[in-house]
């Protein structure tokens, strides 16, 4: 009893401190009745989240290339809910097309930067060409989106809690074999969000980041055939999910203000694991951190052997091939 009573103290005295000083406060950001704009919006995980972001209530927004895809897409929504979708073809590398939609749809309330492309391939074969395509599309287009939006944001009338959630992907948190200009996509956004929550929160802004494993999507299909088989091997130590599911968690992260998105279970021991310096408004989670760091440290070094120790075997019967 008195041993229990001795462990639990510290724990206690922990959440108590943490409730004090987390940074930035908790929030929540309703969703109901604002306006929801969400690039990549058309088909896939942007589209997933378009359709819970209705279900709620929400006024929706779609930014993407194809004007047939994004027909479809506020079809299939409009069929299933009363909500206001409005479209807007736009390719995100082209900052004038993107500042043009934006102020098109009006002062956005919760800016879901989705959009984004993948293609996996070793680094010594792939082109320049596609990683500078990558790196446009999903960062730079990412630039170009918040660019054109923070204005009229800072200038919305309720002055409620925005929002500004960006989609990154496990291989943002993880540096994975054949995701080599992928992956620094994506922890570049995680780079962008950290930086730009210290600048905008005092407009009220909050940022998100979702981290999703392998997610079965239009975009996905192609690249599973072509994906090397290491980087299926590695990439499936996290199980897949279904695209409305990413949709459903989405949301909800946002709603709670969350700056990391996790999706499931192993995806909140990977943000642990590589929680650094970003912040957290939950206690709860921050105490989860500050106690759990070393052992998901621990566990992330086992992963690490096991995935360069199959890496070692695919390269020697490939050498035994040849
Ligand atoms: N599927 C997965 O396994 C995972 C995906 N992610 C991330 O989730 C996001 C969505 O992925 P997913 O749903 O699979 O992708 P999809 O390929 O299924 O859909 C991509 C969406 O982005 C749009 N888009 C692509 N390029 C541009 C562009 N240059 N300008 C404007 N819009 C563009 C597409 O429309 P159009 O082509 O008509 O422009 C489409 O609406 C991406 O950021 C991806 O990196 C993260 C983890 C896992
Ligand atoms: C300490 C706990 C650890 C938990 C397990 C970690 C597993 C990491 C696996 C990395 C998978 C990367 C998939 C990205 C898919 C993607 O982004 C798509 N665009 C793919 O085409």
């Amino acid at each position: 009893m008195v041993l229990f009573g001795l462990l639990l103290l510290p724990v206690l005295l922990l959440l108590l401190l943490l409730y004090f000083i987390v940074r930035p406060r908790p929030i929540n950001i309703p969703i109901k009745n604002r306006h929801v704009f969400i690039t990549g919006g058309s088909m896939g995980i942007g589209l997933a989240i378009a359709k819970q972001a209705a279900s709620e209530g929400a006024r929706i927004s779609l930014l993407a290339r194809s004007v047939d895809q994004l027909q479809k897409a506020k079809e299939s929504i409009c069929q299933a809910y009363e909500v206001e979708v409005s479209i807007f073809s736009a390719d995100v590398r082209d900052y004038d097309a993107v500042e043009r939609a934006i102020n098109e749809a009006g002062s956005i309330d919760v800016l879901v930067v989705n959009h984004g492309v993948y293609y996996v391939e070793e680094f010594e074969t792939q082109g320049l060409d596609v990683m500078k395509t990558m790196i446009d599309v999903n960062l730079m287009g990412s630039f170009n989106v918040i660019k054109a939006a923070l204005p009229l944001m800072k200038d919305r009338k309720d002055k409620g809690p925005a929002s500004i959630a960006l989609m990154s992907s496990m291989a943002g948190q993880v540096g994975t074999y054949g995701f080599a200009a992928y992956s620094a996509t994506k922890f570049g956004l995680r780079g962008l969000a950290e930086a730009l929550q210290q600048e905008v929160l005092e407009n009220n802004i909050h940022l998100s980041l979702i981290f999703p494993p392998v997610t079965e999507t239009p975009g996905f299909e192609p690249a599973r055939k072509t994906m090397p088989e290491i980087t299926n091997i590695i990439s499936s130590t996290s199980a897949g999910m279904k695209a409305e599911e990413v949709g459903k968690i989405t949301i909800q992260g946002i709603k709670s203000g969350s700056f990391s998105i996790p999706c499931k279970l192993d995806g909140r021991a990977l943000a642990i694991a590589t929680a650094g310096l970003s912040p957290q408004r939950c206690f709860i989670m921050a105490s989860l951190e500050v106690v759990f760091a070393g052992l998901f440290r621990f566990v992330a070094l086992l992963l690490q052997w096991n995935w360069y120790g199959i890496i070692e075997k695919k390269k020697i019967t490939e050498k035994k091939k040849q």
